[in-house]
């Protein structure tokens, strides 16, 4: 492993989930993670999710050789700004942010004199918080790498390898083409969740009781994407606008040919688009790509893991 020690600032999902993971693949890292909040940072130390917890962002970088910011996305200034007098000269500073190229832009900005490689383990779930890490979080997931152009190949070489040891498939990907990519496959889908779920909570016909007593079917999957940290996704909405802004207007010109059809009655476009839906979801059961949570496969997954 070319790191000796690992920064982790954040202990919540993400980066209680990374602390767990090197303590298990590799026990020969050293890890200090630190939290803003006072509460989280005696948690981690309950929980063990790094080897030290620090008080001070600053103490836990020092002699760090990675440091990965672990927050949501619009406290990445924040964070970047509150370890910059401490960082080590060639240490390289990455992110786990949903979106990408406005956090790069960020941290280029705030630590103009450091190697900066962005990531985006695309592992996930609804929960938050230190208590909900848990050590396979990234096995059999892709972990998106975003390096700036010039970036110092040994460097992104190097993380490619932590990522790898955590069990991530590591992918290499232009900022912007990522913001694309996860706009459609992951954060309109969480808008989607938050809005259906809104709508039907707002129906007057439909009192919280029932939606809850007839939550058995698809609605049931919505409500646990819609149970996701309203921060994070806040933050996510508010740095991909563009990208999420210009997937949106296909998704709304493509909900509407659905609507024409149900309104023409024209159950050929309805079967055609659902048989061919059916069979992107068999391809990514077939590349194993099911779901990241431990629990998931019982029949009372969505129970187990709301809050
Ligand atoms: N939740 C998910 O499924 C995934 C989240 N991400 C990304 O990972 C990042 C973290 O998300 P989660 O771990 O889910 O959130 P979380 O809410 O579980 O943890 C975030 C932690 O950051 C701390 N924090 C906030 N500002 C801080 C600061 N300035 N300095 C130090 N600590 C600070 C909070 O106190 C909190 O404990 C976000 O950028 C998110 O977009 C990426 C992949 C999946
Ligand atoms: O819980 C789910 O279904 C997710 O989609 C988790 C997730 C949330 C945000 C990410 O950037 C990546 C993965």
């Amino acid at each position: 492993m070319p790191f000796n020690k690992v920064a982790i600032i954040g202990l919540g999902l993400l980066g209680g989930s990374i602390g767990l993971a090197v303590r298990e693949r590799l026990p020969s890292l050293e890890t200090v993670g630190f939290d803003a909040d006072s509460d989280v940072r005696s948690r981690a130390r309950e929980l063990g999710l790094c080897g030290s917890v620090a008080e001070d962002a600053a103490i836990a970088v020092q002699d760090a050789d990675l440091v990965i910011l672990c927050v949501p996305v619009g406290a990445m200034r924040t964070a970047a700004e509150a370890i910059a007098p401490a960082l080590s000269p060639g240490a390289v500073v990455s992110d786990v942010g949903s979106s990408k190229e406005r956090v790069a832009r960020v941290l280029a900005e705030t630590l103009p004199d450091h190697t900066i490689i962005p990531a985006h383990p695309v592992a996930g779930t609804e929960r938050s918080g230190p208590d909900a890490g848990f050590a396979s979080l990234f096995a059999g997931r892709w972990c998106i790498l975003t390096p700036p152009a010039h970036a110092d190949e040994a460097k992104v070489g190097a993380l490619m390898q932590f990522w790898r040891a955590l069990g991530s498939t590591v992918e290499v990907m232009d900022a912007a083409h990522h913001d694309m990519v996860l706009a459609v496959t992951s954060h309109i889908p969480h808008l989607v969740a938050y809005t259906i779920v809104g709508t039907a909570s707002d129906l007057e016909e439909v009192t919280r009781s029932e939606v809850i007593k007839y939550s058995a079917g698809g609605f049931r999957d919505f409500t646990r994407i819609a149970a996701s940290d309203p921060t994070m996704w806040r933050d996510v909405f508010l740095h991909n606008r563009d990208a999420v802004l210009e997937m949106m207007d296909r998704f709304l010109r493509d909900l509407g040919s659905m609507r024409n059809a149900i309104d023409a009655g024209d159950g050929e476009a309805m079967f055609d688009l659902f048989t061919r839906t059916r069979a992107i979801r068999r391809g990514i059961l077939e590349q194993g790509q099911d779901d990241a949570r431990p629990d998931f496969g019982r029949a009372d997954h969505t129970q187990e893991t709301s809050e």
